[in-house]
């Protein structure tokens, strides 16, 4: 794929709820391995509009393409439900907050990890038991551990489980919503570190939710900044936080508690 391409292309989205605005006037381009992060304080429209984006809600208005495989741009608009499901279950990932909302809890780790490269064809057994064994490791959950249910595992572990069960097909965009949101600020860390190096690693393009600032220092490299359902501003990560032109942005980064 051409660097030049962007990844995924927003032109002019708007989310209404009856007469009360979700998100509206907004376009941006993903560019491929880029994260970038969508702050704003509760209610802002973060949460819609990664809905929007990751096809799990219909727009009011204007559209969302995304460079497909086979090289073409497609208005998420206008794909079949199977082409819809079939992109989720392996060119995107997403991670909830709430890792039971990503994961199957009744069924073991390991199967958690297979299911998703099952749907993308794999059905040798003993293949499907070492990539899931080989992506427990990835995410440091101990091997002893894949014949267990996430219902018997931390917090912690969950949230790792279910970046495992994503990143497995090699999704080219993961779309995350607050991500460590949900775990006690010493686990937030670890978590943190594990998403920031596979991310890197797997050279993944991601677009993650937080109203968590430093998560965004420490993950993405563009920022978006929402209020009231549209973008008040928007740049590199570093130059947004460290410079905030917009006031809402400086009474934001200004809330940030020093460490
Ligand atoms: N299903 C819905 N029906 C009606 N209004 C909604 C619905 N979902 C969101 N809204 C409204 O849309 C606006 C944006 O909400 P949204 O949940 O996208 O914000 P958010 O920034 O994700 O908030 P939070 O950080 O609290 O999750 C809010 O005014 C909200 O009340």
């Amino acid at each position: 794929m051409s660097a030049q391409t962007p990844l995924l292309t927003v032109r002019d989205l708007a989310k209404h709820y009856g007469g009360r605005i979700g998100c509206t006037d907004i376009s941006l381009d993903l560019w491929p391995g880029e994260v970038l992060a969508i702050v704003g304080e509760s209610g802002s429209g973060k949460t819609t509009l990664l809905s929007c984006l990751s096809a799990r809600l219909e727009p009011s208005a204007g559209s969302v393409r995304y460079h497909m495989r086979d090289g073409e741009m497609r208005n998420l608009a206008t794909l079949t439900e199977a082409e819809r499901r079939l992109l989720m279950r392996t060119d995107w990932g997403f991670v909830h907050q709430n890792p039971a909302d990503g994961l199957r809890m009744r069924v073991s780790a390991g199967a958690n990890v297979g299911e998703r490269l099952m749907a993308v064809g794999q059905r040798h057994y003993g293949r499907l038991r070492e990539a899931a064994g080989d992506w427990l490791a990835r995410v440091e959950i101990d091997a002893a551990r894949i014949d267990d249910r996430p219902s018997e595992f931390s917090g912690g572990m969950r949230q790792r489980l279910q970046i495992a069960r994503n990143l497995v097909t090699h999704p080219r965009l993961v779309f995350m919503d607050e991500p460590t949101g949900g775990l006690d600020v010493s686990v937030q860390a670890r978590v943190l570190d594990l998403l920031r190096a596979l991310v890197s690693d797997l050279g993944l393009s991601v677009i993650i939710v937080t109203h968590d600032l430093a998560v965004a220092r420490l993950l993405s490299q563009r920022i978006i900044v929402m209020k009231a359902g549209r973008i008040v501003e928007e740049g590199l990560t570093d130059r947004v936080l460290d410079d905030p032109h917009h006031p809402y942005t400086q009474l934001l980064v200004a809330s940030i508690p020093e460490s």
